[in-house]
């Protein structure tokens, strides 16, 4: 098995260009299926999850020309097939980013249950009760929904009962080929969504309001191939200004190649933290901070603070100077990676979906386990800053987010590799 290897206490510094958004790309390679033809995706995160997606699309027909390691031309012509199978939905939730699509698409899906995940239950209600307001008939049998559009889907107005990243986006994918007009009121205004609808508008879509609580949907007949840049990895570039506020070298760590403002209530955060930082063209340079302050967060819907940014600063907040407490609003077991900072020597209570952090003077190197995407990579950046030796293994889940983690980090130079060890449990 892979593992991290990190050997703390070495100061960082340079430049680094964050990849692609996963959390974009992959609704942007589902959203070609309603494009026949060919349409060339830029700035891909060469990732896991991506190539999960990738399976997804082959296995309905489309074939993908990777033209290099960030360009995919995605050929979405023969596209014969509806079904997203366990085996692929169950190595990726975001698999569920096809319904939409092929509703528009094929007029019907067969989805594999998505079940829950290591973050929690992740229901996907909202969206078959949205999709029926189109007039989508659901079935659910041997662990697959059915999904069918009959005679085409129609446009309604959709309220959501929370701001689901997941529901708005297929609720968009989907409206784009229903007759009228449909409105979705209380949508997700992450920047993902902005970027989906940006790139469908291309291919002729009629949506606006992406980015707002509103978003409109004009059907149209048919959509056509288009050449799409994926925006840059905000929650990338959010891990690596954590990493930078606690090892960067005196000329402070420039991390780039995304949008300082779809970021703007973890730079808030990390202000009053007293983290300081710069904008410089495409992003900011962070510098080392001495003592860090304790500050409350919430993970909220875009605008507000990112689940996907908790655990990264959580490692913040266990150096603090005083106590803070974090709160997770999304996810109901997104703190599985507080436990695996404790025994890096956190000081952490999880009570409910509150995290009671008191901050302690330094983390000492260990063994630890990745609990998810993000919470792994978390991990890796405390070790930067641990006394000792911090190994990470699980990190299956770090490769389903972050292009070349490993690498990029040892460019700016810190002491990371990572090295393939014998399974403990094999003889
Ligand atoms: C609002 C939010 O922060 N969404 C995050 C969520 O998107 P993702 O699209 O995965 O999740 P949603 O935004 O849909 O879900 C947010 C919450 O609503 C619940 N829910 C959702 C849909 C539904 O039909 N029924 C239901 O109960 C989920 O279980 C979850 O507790 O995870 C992604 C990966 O970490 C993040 O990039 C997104 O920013
Ligand atoms: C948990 C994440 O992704 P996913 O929704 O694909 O599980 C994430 O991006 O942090």
């Amino acid at each position: 098995m892979d593992i991290i290897r990190v050997e703390g206490g070495h100061p960082i510094e340079g430049r680094v260009c964050v990849s692609g958004a996963k959390n974009s790309a992959l609704k942007l390679m589902a959203a070609t299926l309603l494009a026949p033809g060919k349409t060339t995706l830029t700035n891909v995160p060469n990732i896991s999850d991506v190539h999960v997606m990738g399976k997804v699309l082959k296995g309905m027909g489309a074939t993908i020309e990777v033209v290099d390691e960030h360009s995919l031309v995605i050929d979405t012509s023969a596209v014969d097939q509806w079904e997203a199978p366990y085996e692929l939905v169950a190595k990726m939730r975001a698999s569920t980013a096809v319904l939409g699509p092929l509703l528009g698409r094929m007029g019907k899906a067969k989805i594999a249950m998505p079940g829950g995940c290591n973050l929690g239950a992740r229901k996907i209600d909202m969206h078959i009760l949205g999709l029926e307001a189109l007039g989508v008939k659901f079935d659910t049998e041997h662990g697959y929904i059915y999904a069918d559009a009959g005679e085409g889907m129609h446009g309604e107005t959709v309220t959501l009962e929370f701001a689901s990243v997941g529901a708005t986006e297929n609720l968009i994918m989907a409206a784009v080929r229903a007759k009228g007009t449909t409105v979705i009121d209380n949508a997700a205004r992450e920047p993902e969504i902005v970027d989906l609808a940006n790139m469908l508008n291309e291919m002729g879509a009629q949506i606006t309001g992406a980015g707002t609580p509103v978003v409109t949907i004009e059907g149209v007949s048919e959509l056509h191939p288009v050449t799409h840049r994926v925006i840059g990895d905000r929650i990338e570039a959010g891990t690596f200004i954590v990493a930078g506020a606690l090892m960067a070298g005196d000329a402070g760590v420039e991390v780039v190649g995304f949008a300082p403002h779809h970021l703007g209530m973890v730079l808030k955060k990390l202000e009053l933290m007293g983290i300081d930082f710069e904008r410089i063209e495409g992003g900011v340079r962070v510098y080392r901070v001495d003592t860090i302050r304790p500050v409350d967060i919430q993970t909220l819907p875009f605008p507000g603070f990112p689940t996907d940014m908790q655990a990264q600063v959580m490692v913040l907040s266990a150096l603090a100077d005083g106590s803070s407490v974090i709160t997770e609003n999304i996810f109901e077991n997104r703190f599985m990676f507080a436990s695996e900072l404790v025994r890096m020597g956190a000081n952490i209570r999880i009570e409910s979906h509150h995290a009671m952090i008191h901050g302690v003077k330094g983390f000492s190197g260990a063994q630890v386990t990745s609990p998810d995407l993000r919470g792994g990579a978390a991990l890796a950046v405390a070790g930067l800053i641990a006394d000792g030796t911090t190994e990470v293994s699980a990190i299956h889940h770090i490769d389903r987010g972050y292009e070349h983690f490993v690498k990029k980090l040892v460019e700016l130079g810190a002491h990371v590799e990572r090295v393939t060890v014998p399974d403990p449990i094999d003889d």
